[in-house]
């Protein structure tokens, strides 16, 4: 089945999820204005699925069942399938400027299900047929997931085992006959409010003395000792300033984080796809971070192509859209996210298949697309801001431009006053002007940073991450023999 938006935000009702912020118990969470833009979000995911204009990007057939699935839960079955999940990642951040927190799950699916098949292949072991199933299931009910990986990790030279609290990484701290218990917690996790379940990795590649920390599982998102401490973002509380538009930049969408905590959760055996296996934690580590990193090159393209859009109009209501630099700095601008898109295709286009079937990307090529990310988004902001100009940050409040306390010796209002100084070209109104501007603000600094920003630096690891994916991957060695034979050295000189 494919839920519409509607039947998606009614389904969140129905589950029992114990949510935190600003220290209290939430209980409409569903309908609290700082969390709701990003139920929106997820809510275009289920809503574009039913547009037929899109089908060929939003939904697949599955490898599974051989039903009509969203796409966010597909597992990818050739090449064209994960340059397909980039074209509607884009198109998803193109249509909500913002995190539409559905991949995290969607990469997950795909790392968990190659490795399982692995492990169960070396040891003997089920989590390929229990994640079969499981997958069955998110897929016929349409579930959003979690892709939940990372931990708080404590002090970060020290391993799993080597902290000084040992709950600082997720761990089985029970086995019992019929599946295990779990203590600890995962940060930052994108989208995990409104989730209906949370697929659990681990962090890092683990030794043997961590074998309690090497463990993946699935478990609903109001399983009993489950609860959740919602992240705050950047002007988070203008959401509950009353009729608030304008000055929220966006509105209708929004990302969301939070912390989950684990307080000591039951899980059946059939949900457990990893359980001291430690040899396999890196792989499966290894493989959802490449997934992730080359969807960034669809999501953040889609987001920068809004951002282009708002740049461009800021230049117009500025009266600056003939000026050479202002479109030279837009042509940089589009120069930089096309880089991005490039390189999400690319590692798509080299993907191939895993020993279970599905298909993964090119690792490199997807370390690079990453590493990439990690610095054009902020390019691109940079020259937003060039564009935009500095009110963008100094603005006065929508308040004031609907105000209509007089202030004037001739009896303006701080309305009429402000559209008075803030007008720009006239062709548009200082209002049009004001909505691209605190758009730019949101997405530059304010709470779409978040997603924009500071998750394109560490979201799917922090830039070292690549550079070490990189060195690993980019084979020097082979380099130096091509530099050998067209520069005629025979010998084998020099340091390996
Ligand atoms: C907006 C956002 C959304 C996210 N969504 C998700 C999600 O949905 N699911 C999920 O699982 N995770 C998610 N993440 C987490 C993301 O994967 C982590 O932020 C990332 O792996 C970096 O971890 P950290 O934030 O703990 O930073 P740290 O690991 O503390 O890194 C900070 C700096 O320290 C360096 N560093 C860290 N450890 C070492 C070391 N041992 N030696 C040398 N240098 C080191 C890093 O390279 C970096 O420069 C999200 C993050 C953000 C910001």
């Amino acid at each position: 089945m494919l839920m519409t938006g509607a039947q998606y935000i009614e389904s969140l009702r129905k589950l029992k999820t114990r949510v935190y912020m600003f220290g209290e118990k939430i209980e409409n969470w569903v309908d609290h204005p700082m969390i709701r833009p990003s139920i929106n979000c997820v809510a275009m995911t289920y809503d574009l699925a039913h547009d037929p204009h899109y089908a060929d990007l939003m939904t697949a057939k599955s490898s599974l069942t051989g039903e009509t699935i969203n796409r966010f839960g597909h597992l990818h079955q050739s090449t064209e399938d994960l340059k397909k999940k980039v074209k509607m990642q884009r198109l998803c951040g193109q249509k909500t400027a913002s995190c539409f927190q559905r991949c995290v799950g969607m990469d997950a699916f795909n790392a968990v299900f190659s490795t399982t098949y692995e492990i169960d292949q070396k040891f003997g072991t089920t989590y390929h047929k229990n994640f079969v199933q499981y997958l069955e299931h998110v897929q016929e009910l349409d579930l959003i997931v979690d892709g939940a990986m990372t931990d708080p990790k404590g002090d970060r030279a020290l391993s799993p085992s080597k902290q000084q609290d040992a709950d600082l990484f997720l761990r089985i701290v029970e086995r019992r006959e019929d599946g295990i218990v779990v203590r600890g917690a995962k940060a930052h996790q994108t989208g995990s409010i409104n989730s209906h379940e949370h697929l659990i990795m681990p962090t890092i590649a683990m030794g043997e003395a961590d074998a309690d920390y090497a463990v993946s599982f699935a478990c609903p998102s109001d399983a009993e000792g489950l609860y959740m401490i919602y992240g705050r973002q950047s002007c988070d509380t203008r959401k509950l300033e009353a009729d608030a538009d304008i000055d929220l930049g966006n509105k209708q969408f929004g990302g969301q984080e939070a912390l989950v905590v684990f307080d000591d959760v039951f899980i059946p055996k059939e949900r457990i796809f990893l359980c001291g296996e430690y040899e396999f934690a890196g792989m499966m580590v290894e493989r959802f971070a490449g997934y992730h990193r080359q969807s960034y090159g669809g999501c953040k393209v889609g987001v920068g192509d809004v951002v282009i859009g708002a740049a461009a109009l800021a230049a117009d209501y500025n009266g600056v859209q003939k000026a050479a630099h202002i479109k030279d700095k837009l042509i940089e601008m589009t120069h930089l996210n096309e880089t991005l898109y490039c390189c999400g295709l690319a590692c798509s286009t080299e993907g191939q298949p895993t020993a279970a079937g599905n298909y993964q990307i090119d690792l490199l090529l997807a370390n690079v697309c990453k590493q990439n990310i990690t610095r054009y988004p902020y390019e691109i902001v940079r020259l937003a801001e060039d564009i935009a100009g500095g009110l963008m940050v100094t603005m006065p409040s929508e308040k004031d431009f609907k105000s209509e306390t007089v202030v004037g010796k001739s009896g303006e209002t701080i309305g009429e006053i402000c559209n008075k100084y803030f007008a720009g070209n006239p062709a548009a109104t200082t209002e049009e002007r004001m909505r691209v501007l605190r758009f730019l603000e949101n997405v530059c600094l304010g709470a779409a940073a978040v997603g924009y920003r500071t998750e394109s630096m560490h979201g799917a690891g922090s830039p070292q991450a690549q550079r070490i994916m990189i060195a690993r991957q980019g084979n020097i060695n082979a380099k130096k023999e091509l530099a050998k034979n067209i520069a005629g050295i025979t010998t084998t000189g020099g340091k390996k």
